[in-house]
């Protein structure tokens, strides 16, 4: 065959291999539209269908991603859609796995609900992320994830997390760690050593203790693993240029902590874990829970890092944007002060009913999660043949086993064509976001405007709002995370009378990895009530 092609000259042999892949490219192509005439669908809005054109929407990915801008490389790609399909494009690469990017809430609920079992995480997702996070609740579908939600449910019925003793002794530590008033500190930094200090003593009943030991190797480790498995998911298809050196030393370098914890629970006999399972028990762990159910230390791992990230960095970024917001409003600092005061007193912890009787507090971290929602981009694999709505009038749009849907809240949420039209206008002057909202009135402000007001008179349609996702596969951790936040505010609210920003309100951008959080940290000073008086 090579003597063969060597005869014809290099020229045609070019022009052969040309043709072959042209002809290739053709039938798969006439296949693929096949497929979706099958499944009674059309394509999305088309960006690209071959690596010629759709090796540079990765590229652009990932260009965007480095300089913590892929939100509004996400947003873009909008502007290429077609009237008929505006708010879901489809790029394919190599062969017939296509990637469909949707900010349409109907896909949203679609995936999540109504064809809950045609769409999952997929084969993929899991080869990508298994050495990180095993055959977690995280990365499985089927059987096998409804077996590890059965097995991490129990940990956060509403009497569990109705203890809050280990939020009142980390959210303490954190407040010991603040300056004097009117100094200059980094909440981001502070939370994420508080969540990290409250999700390993939660989950193995013993801390990493970062707020105390901020260098502490598991820290860096953890951060770095997490960015990795963010590009390593963004260039999937390339993913095998990535070096992973850092990533798999990260991971031992989490397993070297999480072992001992492990080994130490499994040296408990059945009837030993059963004892400290009788209800009430404060020393009963997440890690205790599971070893009621399997002795195999390799799923324990498994599923403690799947909570461990999902319950980390999340909390820790949505405290951090409500900080930051709450430096932008003394409007709303002040309120939400008087109410912590009224209800809970200056110096007393609150119980878990006050914070949840607290219902402004609620719609602060509502309207944080509303604007910043912690995940903003997720990902689906359609699981076999299948379809996602159309729009009203128009056909359903044509979805392949293989296929990857990628959906994302942050752009969804931020979508201003699905807030009623008055807000939408409301404030056009100041084009979106602008600093003067103290004027704000009765809660009618623009969508691009943080208010937490707006809930009271507003509730979002269904599907428009999910930051914690929706349907059998929503947040597992949801009340924890609302418990945990709202505990902490308050404890902040108690003490300090007002804050202030020391950043650069326009250099602040939205720093996007598995989680979004500030990018330049939450630098802020806080002032405690003069006189210590209350108000
Ligand atoms: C502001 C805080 C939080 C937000 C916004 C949030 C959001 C989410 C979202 C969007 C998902 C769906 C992921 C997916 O299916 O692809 C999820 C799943 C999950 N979350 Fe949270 N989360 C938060 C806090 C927590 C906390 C504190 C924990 C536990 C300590 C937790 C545990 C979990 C678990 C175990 C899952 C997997 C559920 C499943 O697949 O069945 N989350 N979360």
């Amino acid at each position: 065959m090579l003597q063969l092609l060597v005869s014809f000259g290099p020229l045609y042999t070019t022009a052969l291999i040309l043709g072959c892949l042209m002809g290739l490219f053709v039938c798969n192509r006439l296949y693929v539209d096949y497929r979706i005439r099958k499944v009674g669908g059309v394509r999305a809005s088309v960006l690209a269908t071959n690596p010629f054109t759709g090796l540079q929407f990765l590229m652009r990915a990932a260009y965007w991603q480095t300089r913590d801008k892929l939100d509004y490389y996400y947003r873009s790609l909008f502007n290429w859609a077609s009237p008929e399909c505006p708010n879901c494009v489809e790029i394919a690469i190599f062969g017939r796995a296509r990637f469909l990017m949707t900010q349409e809430p109907e896909h949203i609920k679609t995936i999540l609900t109504g064809k809950f079992r045609e769409y999952g995480k997929g084969e993929r997702f899991h080869e990508i992320w298994s050495p990180f996070l095993g055959d977690s609740i995280f990365t499985t579908d089927g059987q096998q994830w409804s077996d590890s939600r059965a097995l991490i449910r129990p940990m956060f019925v509403k009497d569990r997390v109705r203890d809050l003793e280990i939020f009142d002794r980390w959210t303490m530590t954190l407040i010991e760690k603040l300056p004097a008033s009117g100094q200059t500190v980094d909440m981001m930094d502070l939370f994420y050593r508080m969540t990290l200090d409250v999700t390993t003593d939660f989950l193995l009943g013993g801390s990493v203790n970062s707020l105390n030991n901020p260098k502490h190797e598991f820290v860096a480790a953890f951060q770095e693993v997490q960015r990795i498995q963010m590009l390593l998911t963004i260039l999937a298809p390339l993913r095998s240029i990535i070096p992973t050196y850092r990533y798999k030393r990260g991971i031992r370098i989490l397993e070297r902590f999480v072992s001992p914890f492990i080994a130490r629970t499994l040296s408990l006999s059945p009837s030993e874990l059963d004892k400290l399972s009788q209800s009430d028990n404060k020393d009963l762990t997440f890690l205790h829970q599971i070893a009621r159910t399997t002795r195999d230390p390799k799923i324990i791992r498994d599923q403690l890092m799947a909570v461990l990230i999902a319950g980390r960095d999340t909390t820790a970024a949505t405290l951090s944007w409500t900080v930051y917001e709450l430096a932008r409003q003394p409007r709303v600092w002040a309120r939400l002060r008087a109410d912590v005061l009224n209800t809970v007193g200056r110096h007393n912890p609150p119980t878990y009913e006050d914070l949840k009787g607290l219902t402004f507090l609620t719609h602060t971290l509502n309207e944080t999660l509303r604007m910043y929602p912690a995940v903003p981009y997720n990902l689906r694999a359609a699981l076999q043949d299948t379809t996602l709505p159309g729009r009203e009038g128009q056909p359903d749009i044509g979805v392949l086993k293989g296929d990857i849907v990628v959906y994302s809240t942050l752009a969804m949420q931020r979508r201003r064509d699905l807030y009623p039209e008055e807000w939408a206008t409301a404030k056009m002057e100041e084009k979106g976001r602008g600093l003067a909202v103290d004027e704000e009135v009765g809660g009618l402000a623009d969508p691009g405007v943080f208010c937490p007001e707006r809930w009271e008179r507003w509730t979002p349609k269904a599907w428009t709002y999910v930051p914690f996702n929706g349907g059998p596969r929503i947040c597992v951790g949801q009340n924890f995370a609302m418990t945990e936040m709202a505990f902490t505010l308050v404890r902040l609210l108690q003490k300090y009378e007002r804050l202030e920003y020391r950043g650069d309100w326009h250099g602040q951008f939205h720093k996007a990895e598995i989680v979004g959080a500030p990018g330049h940290g939450v630098p802020v000073a806080f002032f405690e009530a003069e006189n210590g008086s209350a108000v």
